[in-house]
């Protein structure tokens, strides 16, 4: 049975980049995937815009929506405080289990949990069942059609405090249309466009930084 791309991924991290060495696992990937094959990991360049925007929240929890192979899991981590965690949420077994080796070869695991399932399920379990009181700041880059109703979810079970951070991927390309729309045009998000581009590609794509003001 031949290998998926998200195995070849993660082969070429193992071969290449160095045990616990985040940065080197970010280099790898986007090596991997700038000159062999194509894949949808936000990138370095919008990678720099995620990097400022979560050091600037300094989350104590931060939540991703979309783990994918788990790079963009690595980056927000690696700049997590002494105590602070990282939820990522992912629905297919087979990226999850690529990203859980990704975070271990990272040695980022410790700040890491790996959640399993759809996010409109382990949206609504994250305060009981992960004993999450509010999130400091959010990634989404999940199907860009479930940006809008996980915001809308996110803000029904109360997981969303003043100063909350969103931070979404891909607002141009693939595109995220109603979640633009839905909190460019409330009252309780003050937004900020980061214009950039496709991930190893020339597209422009952008990212939007929603912050919840209660
Ligand atoms: C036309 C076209 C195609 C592709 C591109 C390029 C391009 C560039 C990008 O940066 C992109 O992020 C994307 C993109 O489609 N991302 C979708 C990413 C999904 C991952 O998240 C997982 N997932 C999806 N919904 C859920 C959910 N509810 N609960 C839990 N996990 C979910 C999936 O299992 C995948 O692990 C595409 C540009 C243009
Ligand atoms: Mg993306």
């Amino acid at each position: 049975m031949n290998q998926s791309k998200e195995e070849r991924i993660l082969n070429f991290v193992l071969q290449n980049a160095v045990r616990g060495d985040p940065c080197s696992v970010l280099e790898a990937i986007d090596k991997y995937c700038s000159q062999k094959e194509w894949s949808m990991n936000v990138g370095s360049e919008k990678g720099l815009i995620l990097d400022k925007v979560v050091e600037e929240v300094s989350p104590s929890v931060a939540l991703e929506l979309g783990t994918y192979c788990g790079y963009s899991g690595v980056r927000i981590a690696r700049l997590l405080k002494a105590g602070a965690r990282l939820l990522t949420v992912e629905f297919n077994p087979a990226f999850a289990a690529v990203a859980k080796q990704v975070f271990e070869f990272a040695g980022v695991q410790d700040k890491v949990k790996l959640i399993e399932g759809p996010s409109d399920e382990i949206i609504p379990q994250l305060k009981k069942k992960y004993e999450v009181d509010t999130v400091d700041f959010v990634f989404l880059d999940h199907w860009k059609d479930r940006y809008k109703p996980d915001t809308i979810l996110l803000q029904e079970c109360n997981l969303l405090r003043k100063g909350s951070v969103l931070l979404a991927d891909n607002v141009i390309i693939p595109g995220a249309p109603e979640f633009l729309n839905y909190v460019r045009n409330n009252s309780h998000f003050q937004c900020t466009n980061y214009p950039a581009h496709l991930e190893y590609m020339k597209a422009s794509d952008a990212m939007e930084k929603a912050v919840f003001l209660g």
